[in-house]
């Protein structure tokens, strides 16, 4: 199991613990996401970064209990709602996961096109969702206004529109709006931007921002791309092998990653303001599930690899400040692996 680490999380809204999810295949026993645990602060933005295959919509779907068949998710995630009892997610006796997505806990995934049902009017999502919930239709409208407005959207003609009738921009804008209409304390995004331009893609990144300031809320933010990712989040928790190796606030990683898989990933950015198409791809190639290396899992590709990283899986390890790092050789690393990131820039 990894360590827990808490020292950059005082008021825990998902403690997550030693959860796993496997697919049993012919080829054995295939671990996507393996004892993972994780305790996210209410109100923060919490990116969640990795190579393709690394775990990352995993992650996303077990926060929602929503890992689909045949994974089978084991281990615990308890929701502390802001009132009221704390809620085990996965106890599926004592609770109705159905009636806890949307209103408290809420999804956005990549390609809005995908969620939308074609032959229904935007409106008639935003009504359909309120009544299925048993909101107030009305007063859930006006609110579906004002955070269409928010999210810089004519509200009155988004609403009049087939999902076909919007842009991808306008339409992954709208499925936020739909997604916040419950007013949720958490949203989970998996990758929500990554169909768009670079241009929209920021300006979502912008109004997410906004939104959670405004609106006390909870992010899980999913994405492959780094850069995207490093002005929005306040911290960062890079999965590497179906594990997380580092997490801790965005600006110690950007400008100090611990685990030399984080400066391999910030190394293939040239900067941070890179589009992606520039990324260059990190050498060697992410492990298969069904065979993950022993000890490290990192060890075939690090540089720093010796016996004990063979043998050892390297616990993940947090310094005072909350910035933990699951690698045999942390003291090593500066020097070894050393940032060639031209320049850091991090907003304010
Ligand atoms: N239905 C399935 N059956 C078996 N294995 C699966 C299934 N769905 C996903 N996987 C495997 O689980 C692992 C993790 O997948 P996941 O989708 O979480 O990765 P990811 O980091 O989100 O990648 P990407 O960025 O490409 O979406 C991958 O190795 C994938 O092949």
């Amino acid at each position: 199991m990894q360590q827990t680490h808490t020292a950059a999380v005082s008021d825990p809204i998902f403690e997550v613990r030693d959860i796993s999810v496997s697919f049993d295949m012919d080829r054995g026993e295939s671990r996507v996401l393996d004892e993972v645990d994780m305790d996210i602060e209410r109100g923060e933005i919490l990116g969640v970064v990795g190579e393709s295959g690394s775990g990352k919509s995993m992650f996303a779907s077990a926060l929602l209990d929503a890992v689909v068949d045949p994974g089978v998710l084991t281990g615990d995630i308890r929701f502390n709602p802001e009132d009221g009892p704390p809620i085990d997610l996965l106890d599926r006796d004592g609770v109705d996961i159905k009636d806890i997505r949307w209103r408290q806990i809420s999804m956005v995934f990549q390609g809005a096109m995908s969620s939308f049902n074609p032959t229904m009017s935007v409106e008639d999502h935003f009504r359909e969702t309120l009544s299925v919930h048993d909101y107030d239709v009305e007063e859930g409208m006006e609110r579906a206004r004002q955070l269409l407005s928010d999210l810089y959207l004519e509200a009155d003609q988004v609403l009049g529109s087939y999902p076909h009738e919007l842009s991808g921009g306008m339409s992954q804008r709208a499925l936020i709006a739909l997604a916040l209409v419950l007013e949720p304390e958490a949203l989970v995004m998996d990758e929500p931007t990554a169909a768009l331009d670079l241009l929209m893609q920021r300006s979502i990144i912008e109004l997410i921002r906004e939104i959670a300031d405004e609106r006390d809320l909870t992010i899980v933010f999913i994405t492959h791309d780094l850069p995207l990712v490093a002005n929005l989040a306040d911290r960062l928790a890079v999965l590497y092998a179906f594990e997380f190796v580092e997490v801790g606030p965005a600006d110690d990683i950007l400008t100090g990653a611990k685990h030399p898989y984080t400066r391999a990933l910030l190394n293939a950015t040239p900067n941070l303001d890179t589009p992606r198409e520039e990324m260059r791809p990190i050498e060697g190639s992410a492990p298969d599930p069904v065979n993950v290396p022993e000890g490290c899992s990192y060890h075939p590709r690090c540089p720093l690899a010796d016996d004990t990283c063979l043998r050892e899986d390297p616990p993940l390890t947090d310094d005072a400040d909350g910035h933990a790092a699951a690698c045999h050789h942390v003291d090593r690393v500066p020097e070894e692996v050393p940032l060639t990131l031209q320049e850091v820039t991090i907003d304010e």
